[in-house]
């Protein structure tokens, strides 16, 4: 029988460490703030920032927010990101994605200084994971990683397979497991045989945002699946695996919602208290 994992449970878990370290490293001065920096108007953009904002303020941190109209040019972004920048108030800033269409994501994102860095989506901060260096780490992959650690799965010597390579999921989540010794493999839209590939891993991530692309026949027996995908449909959100196709197939699985979703806002919480812990080194 397949076990579901509680992404939950766990994120709630960290929450509760973030208000323990909030509550117990810093004072109302010095506590950790986030900078949320929302483009346009986007409803589904709207709504992720409105629960991390809340999210900030719940755990006792502070809660910083610009918001730029959808036709900022790229320059007026900059001046936004380089003044939160210098706010010796904001620990971490975070940009929200996708940005209107003639604005240059990474451009902007590499604005924000690495120890600012709480998506750790820069440039700077991807070549320090690579290098498996301090810093901070993307928070959808970092979630997935404390999804597994709270499960007990084995990652050092276990075969992991990615499905995606994307910025912000897929290439961060091969290097984490890489440095933590798994054998990974990372899959995308030219590998010839993905079921081949995919049937190998003891522990498979899929990241494609494509709704329903992993069935039965790409999943090991009692390999470990994390679902990353998530898609609005008429029957509700759901994600890249069919889960309900899988029989008892995988030992463990992450629903959707209640998976991967709630750990990602968790983590950058988490990615916050770092940040200011950071700052104060620095000062
Ligand atoms: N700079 C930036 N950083 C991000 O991390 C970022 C972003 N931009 N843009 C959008 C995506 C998406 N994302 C999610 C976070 C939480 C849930 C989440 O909590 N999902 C719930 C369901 C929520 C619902 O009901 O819609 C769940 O899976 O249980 C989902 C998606 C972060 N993103």
């Amino acid at each position: 029988m397949t076990e579901w994992i509680d992404g939950k449970r766990v994120a709630q878990r960290i929450r509760d460490q973030v208000a323990h370290d909030v509550a117990t490293s810093f004072t109302a001065d010095t506590s950790p703030g986030l900078a949320t920096v929302l483009v346009g108007d986007d409803p589904a953009s709207a709504v992720y920032v409105g629960s991390k904002r809340r999210m900030v303020r719940h755990l006792g941190m502070r809660d910083v927010h610009r918001a730029v109209p959808s036709d900022a040019a790229q320059a007026e972004v900059a001046a936004v990101l380089d003044e939160l920048a210098e706010d010796p108030a904001v620990s971490g800033i975070l940009l929200q994605l996708p940005l209107p269409s003639g604005l240059d994501a990474a451009a902007l994102i590499d604005r924000i200084p690495v120890a600012k860095d709480v998506d750790g989506l820069s440039t700077v901060s991807a070549g320090l994971l690579a290098r498996d260096r301090f810093g901070l780490r993307p928070c959808t992959p970092a979630g997935v990683l404390e999804l597994l650690d709270a499960e007990g799965v084995k990652i050092e010597g276990a075969t992991a397979v990615v499905v995606g390579r994307s910025d912000l999921v897929g290439r961060p989540m091969g290097q984490m497991l890489v440095n933590r010794d798994a054998t990974v493999t990372v899959t995308h839209k030219a590998t010839p045989d993905l079921p081949a590939v995919t049937r190998e891993a003891d522990v498979l991530v899929v990241a494609a945002g494509v709704h329903g692309l992993i069935g039965p026949e790409h999943v090991k027996p009692g390999a470990t699946v994390i679902d990353v995908g998530i898609h609005r449909t008429p029957a509700g959100l759901a994600g890249d695996v069919r889960a309900a196709e899988l029989g008892g197939l995988a030992r463990r699985l992450t629903p959707v919602p209640g998976g991967v979703g709630p750990m990602t806002i968790a983590m950058l919480m988490a990615n916050t208290v770092k940040a200011a812990r950071w700052a104060r080194r620095l000062a």
